[in-house]
């Protein structure tokens, strides 16, 4: 495999449940293309099918239609070539619950071919004083972090990682931030599920958005950002600056100001430039804008913009 390909390559992708009448199509076609190395992050509302896509891509599931390819193979067909290259940290992994912290981790070394020591995966997700303390007794938060002391015992050359700091406390949370770039900067490539919009600013080199089944945005968190339009909102009494029709001559407006009561709400993809335009020709009117608020974009509002469906591409542009 030549080092520039992609070690994930999806196209067309597709998963149906279920038979006859009674199918969903979870995943509606999906292209995906993951660089050796690289954290790749997968976000989306709850059901929009990450899931789906992951146990796909990681071998757990055949598709309905489209192709996978992981390191170059069908990880569904060829999974005992592809797996021993994988780590897998899942929703929920559901061990033995009176195995002690150590023998969990000593009977899934066992199955490994070259991994860790059993005492080095404890100390990296810090369950060290733990090793002796049956599953049963571990909190919520230690058992995500034993989960993912196996998922990186076998050195995976890729690390699928399906929310894994659901549960964990804001100082464990960071620990595995850390243990995570320590990985990849050990080369390893991470595809990382998180409803955390903050763990993905601060670890994805890009990520994709899926909402419905379908990838809606993809990018690095910048380019996904400067798709969405900052927000200008203000009071005032003068109705030529509350007038959407006099507004809309503003630069870099997207949509339609509007205005409601007194409360004007603008949006633009130029921040500095619609509110000095705004700001001039309040000073010009003698007109104050009370409560003036100038928010930025962010990945959050970028989000919930395809959430609610006000994808920020739908929105047609206000007539200059
Ligand atoms: N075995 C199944 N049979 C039928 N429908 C299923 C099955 N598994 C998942 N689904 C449906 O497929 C859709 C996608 O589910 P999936 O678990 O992939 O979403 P997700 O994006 O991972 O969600 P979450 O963020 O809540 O984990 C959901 O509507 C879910 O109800």
């Amino acid at each position: 495999m030549n080092s520039e390909e992609p070690v994930i390559s999806v196209q067309g992708l597709r998963r149906t449940y279920g038979t006859g009448q009674h199918t969903f199509e979870a995943v509606r076609g999906v292209d995906l293309s993951i660089r050796r190395g690289e954290l790749f992050a997968l976000l989306g509302t709850n059901g929009a099918g990450k899931t789906s896509l992951l146990e796909i891509v990681e071998g757990i599931a055949p598709a309905t239609g489209g192709t996978v390819r992981v390191f170059g193979k069908d990880p569904y067909r060829e999974r005992f070539e592809v797996r021993p290259r994988t780590g897998i940290m899942l929703q929920e992994a559901g061990f033995p619950a009176d195995l002690t912290t150590a023998e969990t981790a000593r009977m899934w070394h066992g199955t490994l071919g070259k991994p860790r020591p059993v005492e080095q995966c404890l100390a990296m997700v810090g369950l060290s004083h733990r090793s002796g303390v049956r599953v049963s007794s571990l909190s919520g938060g230690e058992r995500r972090r034993l989960d993912l002391a196996l998922a990186i015992m076998g050195r995976p050359e890729i690390l699928f990682l399906d929310e894994p700091t659901t549960g964990l406390d804001p100082q464990s949370r960071r620990s595995a931030w850390d243990l995570v770039r320590t990985l990849l900067g050990e080369g390893t490539t991470v595809v990382l599920t998180t409803h955390y919009l903050q763990e993905a600013e601060e670890l994805a080199d890009r990520l994709a958005i899926m909402n419905e089944g379908q990838v809606v945005r993809t990018g690095t968190v910048a380019d996904v950002v400067a798709a969405e339009p900052a927000r200008v909102r203000y009071r005032t009494t003068d109705p030529e600056l509350s007038d959407p029709v006099a507004l809309s001559a503003l630069p870099a407006l997207t949509g339609r100001p509007r205005s409601e009561a007194t409360t004007v709400d603008l949006e633009t993809t130029d921040l500095q430039a619609t509110l000095t335009a705004l700001l001039l020709r309040a000073r010009e009117r003698g007109s104050a804008l009370e409560n003036l608020e100038a928010s930025p974009a962010s990945l959050e509002r970028a989000f919930l913009a395809i959430a609610e469906g006000r994808d920020a591409e739908s929105v047609p542009a206000a007539a200059a």
